[in-house]
């Protein structure tokens, strides 16, 4: 500030004349009316500026406007013209935005242009600019020797923030059962001027400092980034509260163990949070000169100890943001308090930060779910973080956001008063511009010279950079959003028996356009011809790879649900293309070997987001975290999951219909196993053991249930944190009881094997399913007598299974439709015979066991039970259940809500809090049971 009041000090003394000076004789300008917002009450002049202009023979002409704070007749009385017509005046003064048909041309021009970022709303008046031949002069870019702007309403910014937060965040804590002595602050435009709105301040603050808030509500501490004109305006009325400043490392102490009766302040700079990527401090010029290089650690030092934020900086596109989506679905999570008292009408807080006052109001910019600045009409709105959704209102979920751009209107006197001080001594070097005449003949200070942006038709060449960012963010629309400029693009692989709720979902987003593509071209088509913008296309991921690279490389996002074993390919394109991706399985060491160049690329890849993998591990962590949180250790965890068909519609053999891929399902039976029991690790060797371990379950005993080991489990006990506590740790599968005895006939019959089989060679001669099982069983003739046959197949797989063998078709003359191995044979065989026919629903059960201890000895057990009944046989439960979370957790990373890059699992409560509670508004929502051991 002390360099600024030198140079105006200079500026003042170089005009110092205060009657009529010949060097301004014939010169005219004008103060326009503003239109940019009905709230917009300053003027750029305030009547004692105008009345030195006037004195000094400039000729002043006001555009009549009732809407000014200051009345019409002080600027008669200042001198000034009051005229409609100001096509007089060479040069226009106003605070805001022009509307681009009412710019004159050949006109010097002052305003907020809001061009400089290549902000795209204010491109056209850019535009018309250049066209008009207008010479734009930007407040924003007067600045002194050292970069300073000198020329700004920064500090009432700061004032007006300050009142309207403690006004909102009255509110807001009734909302949440507190009345609080901000209750009596009002918003900043109800005060004649900001004294008496500091006065409304002062009385909270006495009755804070008598004790008057809610003890469970706990210390608040306020958190100023910034120290500039804004952060100093905040700040200066942040102390009308009483108040103690501490440093940031001490900041955690303060909002854990400070008391009420105060209100903590924490002036927050630059060096406190931003450090180099590549390690080492802050360093202030390489940080101008490349923000790129540094990263921030706010969200984690600094936000998660402060109850209000006040936002005060200057955020240039390129440099780290203060706070992303995903900081903060972390910052508002449920917080655990136990030091401070609550009850039920004295409830603690849901978390500990409460408001932000956005000044900067950089919409997706240093706040970046901050996407659209409230308005005075609407200041505030609440954003949750789970839900990714602004609302208007005090109550339920999220931060309170102001983000008023426009906020010093709200106290237009003082802040006019403020603003025509400082700009006056610049208006007196600019009223020599004529824009019909080059800018060479001219000689403005060099503060103003810098400030002019357009001039004789051009860019001046200080923002030429303009027109690059403008080709760059074209260029960046282009690729994000297709080619209506707001659509983004989705690329969805695979058509089988999961994908269509997915498709539903994501279709639900009228500006996401949405490629469907599949091996069999019929299956995308019968999806894509249900909903429009949904584009089939045939696709072999293995035989036309250029094609699939040409399908990324135009998408924004990319969801696999191909067969397991195809997704590394997809993921390997989408590296090279730098697109994220999805998928809904396990997250394979095909998967895993591509992590590292996942995350050099900066590509996100989001694993195990279906149902099992998926919904298990998130209502797994949610368990386990909040266990954790309140001290308690899992030492057990057992969980089965299955689809099926709903009971009615079990009368097979294998009690068994598919509702995923047939493949998969048969597969997994082959399958090797690993659990831990009793801190004892068991292995089950692949090849079909595992059938031979299924049990009895019986946790819902309405239901004749078996389950086995699913690959595994032992890995999780790391994943989800509970390694160093847990005896056991199980992930199963259920099935109807039945299935593994069946199962084990077939593959005793040889009708599980995954290797090749002369007999099945696609050109190979036709056989059908009764030569098919001969040649299994190495007979040398299918001209066998019907019993004999079935005898033999006793003999080899016991007598109680011949009955299922015969009614599952195997002894029928019907042909076989050859796929090499016996396996790929009999999932093709059975994906028809045992598909869910039109009547017919399937079923979803996921049960979790989960064992405590808490710290004082006593055991219990959390059952967590989700049961889903498919619609139909086309909306099934398992697809609702598999494609929900991979459709929302695609919404979540096109959102930038999920960012980690690499091989990504739902394991942290930044995404699956934000998934459940998005799958509870689908109806998928699970019961928690807790039983006293
Ligand atoms: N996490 C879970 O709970 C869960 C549950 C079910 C399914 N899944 C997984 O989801 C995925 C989809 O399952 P589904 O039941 O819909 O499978 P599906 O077998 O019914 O469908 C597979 C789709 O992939 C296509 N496809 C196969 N090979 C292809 C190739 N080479 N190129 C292009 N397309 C090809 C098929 O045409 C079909 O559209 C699978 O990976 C499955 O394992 C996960
Ligand atoms: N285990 C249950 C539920 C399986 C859902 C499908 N899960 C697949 C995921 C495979 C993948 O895509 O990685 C599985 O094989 O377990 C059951 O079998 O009924």
């Amino acid at each position: 500030m002390g360099s600024l009041i030198r140079l105006n000090n200079y500026i003042v003394k170089r005009f110092r004349h205060t009657s009529a000076n010949p060097k301004y004789a014939g010169k005219v300008i004008a103060i326009r009316r503003e239109d940019q917002s009905v709230w917009e009450r300053r003027a750029p002049l305030a009547p004692n500026n105008v009345s030195r202009l006037t004195r000094l023979g400039i000729k002043v002409i006001v555009q009549p406007s009732n809407r000014r704070a200051y009345p019409m007749q002080a600027y008669a009385n200042a001198g000034a013209i009051i005229q409609e017509d100001i096509s007089e005046a060479s040069v226009i003064f106003g605070v805001k935005q022009v509307p681009v048909d009412l710019l004159l041309p050949d006109k010097t021009y002052c305003m907020f242009s809001h061009t400089i970022k290549a902000q795209q709303d204010n491109m056209p008046l850019l535009d018309a600019a250049l066209m008009k031949n207008i010479r734009l002069i930007d407040y924003e870019k007067l600045v002194d020797d050292s970069g300073q702007r000198v020329v700004a309403f920064g500090k009432y910014a700061g004032v007006a923030g300050m009142v309207n937060i403690l006004h909102g965040l009255g509110l807001r804590l009734l909302a949440l059962g507190h009345h609080t002595p901000f209750m009596h602050i009002g918003p900043p435009h109800n005060y004649r001027n900001s004294m008496m709105a500091r006065q409304a301040i002062r009385d909270a603050g006495y009755e804070i400092a008598l004790g008057m808030m809610p003890k469970s509500i706990g210390p608040l501490t306020f958190v100023f980034t910034g120290s500039g004109n804004v952060s100093q305006g905040a700040q200066e009325v942040f102390q009308d509260l009483p108040y103690e400043y501490v440093p940031p490392d001490m900041l955690q102490k303060v909002a854990e163990h400070g008391v009420n009766t105060k209100i903590y302040g924490c002036e927050v700079r630059r060096r406190h949070y931003l450090e180099r990527k590549d390690g080492g401090g802050f360093d202030r010029e390489e940080y101008e000169g490349n923000p790129s290089l540094y990263t921030s650690t706010f969200s984690k030092k600094i936000a998660p100890f402060a109850s209000v934020i006040i936002n005060g900086i200057y955020w240039a596109v390129d440099s780290p943001k203060l706070l992303t989506l995903p900081d903060a679905k972390v910052l508002l999570r449920q917080m655990n308090l136990p030091w401070l008292p609550s009850s039920v009408g004295a409830p603690a807080l849901p978390h500990r930060l409460l408001g932000i006052c956005d000044i900067s109001a950089d919409p997706g910019g240093s706040i970046e779910f901050m996407n659209e600045c409230t308005t005075i009409d609407n200041p505030f709105c609440l954003y949750d973080a789970d839900q990714n959704k602004d609302t208007k209102s005090f109550r339920g979920p999220g931060v309170l956001v102001c983000s008023i751009d426009n906020m010093p209107t709200q106290l237009p006197m003082e802040a006019t008063d403020f603003f025509g001080s400082l700009v006056l001594p610049y208006a007196l070097d600019i009223i020599q511009s004529d824009a019909t005449k080059p800018l060479e003949e001219h000689s403005f200070i060099p503060s103003v010279h810098a400030a002019i942006i357009t001039s004789n038709g051009k860019l001046t060449p200080n923002f030429e950079y303009i027109q690059d960012l403008r080709n760059m963010n074209s260029a960046n629309r282009h690729k994000e959003s297709g080619s209506s400029g707001t659509e983004k693009r989705c690329l969805v692989l695979g058509a089988g028996l999961v994908s269509e709720p997915l498709i539903e979902f994501l279709h639900r987003d009228p500006s996401l356009s949405i490629t469907l593509g599949s091996l069999l071209k019929e299956d995308a088509d019968s999806l894509a011809n249900k909903y429009d913008r949904v584009e089939p296309v045939a696709i072999s991921v293995t035989d036309q790879m250029q094609h699939l690279a040409n399908l990324i490389d135009s998408a924004d996002i990319v969801v696999s649900l191909l067969p397991y074993s195809l997704h590394h390919v997809v993921a390997e394109c989408c590296i090279n293309s730098k697109v994220n991706m999805v998928t809904a399985s396990y997250c394979n060491p095909d998967m895993q070997a591509l992590h590292n160049r996942a995350v050099e690329a900066g590509v996100t890849i989001v694993n195990e987001v279906g149902l099992d993998p998926g919904l298990d591990h998130l209502l797994a962590m949610e368990c386990i975290d909040s266990i954790h949180e309140f001290g308690g250790k899992v030492d057990s965890f057992i969980s089965y999951c299955g689809g099926l068909p709903a009971p009615e519609c079990s009368d097979n053999a294998l009690r068994y219909k598919f509702s995923w891929s047939p493949h998969g399902v048969l597969l997994n039976t082959l399958a090797n196993a690993k659990y831990l029991s009793d801190s004892k690790v068991v292995e089950i060797p692949a090849g079909g053991e595992l059938m031979k371990t299924a049990e009895d379950m019986t946790f819902l005993p309405g239901f004749s249930l078996e389950g086995f080991p699913n690959r595994d489990s032992v890995k999780y006990a790391q994943l989800y944190g509970i390694a160093a506590e847990c005896h056991t740790i199980l992930r199963g599968t259920l099935r109807y009881r039945g299935f593994s005895h069946m199962i084990q006939g077939l593959q005793l019959l040889g009708l599980i094997d995954p290797n090749p089989h002369p007999a099945l060679h696609p050109n190979g001669p036709d056989i059908t399913w009764r030569q098919l099982v001969c040649t299994l069983l190495n007979l040398s003739t299918s001209d066998i007598f019907y019993e004999n046959l079935k005898s033999k197949i006793g003999d080899k797989i016991g007598q109680d299974r011949l009955v299922g063998v015969e009614e599952l078709g195997f002894l029928m003359d019907d042909p076989v439709q050859k796929l090499t191995t016996p396996l790929d044979t009999l999932s093709h065989f059975l994906s028809k015979k045992l598909a869910l026919g039109p009547n017919d629903r399937d079923l979803v059960i996921l049960r979790h066991n989960i064992g405590v201890k808490w710290p004082a000895g006593h055991r219990e057990m959390r059952e967590i039970t989700l049961v889903v009944y498919g619609e139909s046989n086309k909306r099934t439960a398992m697809a609702r259940t598999v494609s929900l979370p991979a459709a929302i957790t695609a919404q979540m990373v096109l959102s930038g809500e999920i960012q980690a890059a690499g091989m990504v699992l739902p394991l942290s409560p930044d995404i699956y809090r934000p998934l459940l509670s998005r799958l509870r508004k689908e109806g998928i929502v699970a019961t928690e049971n807790i039983r006293n051991l």
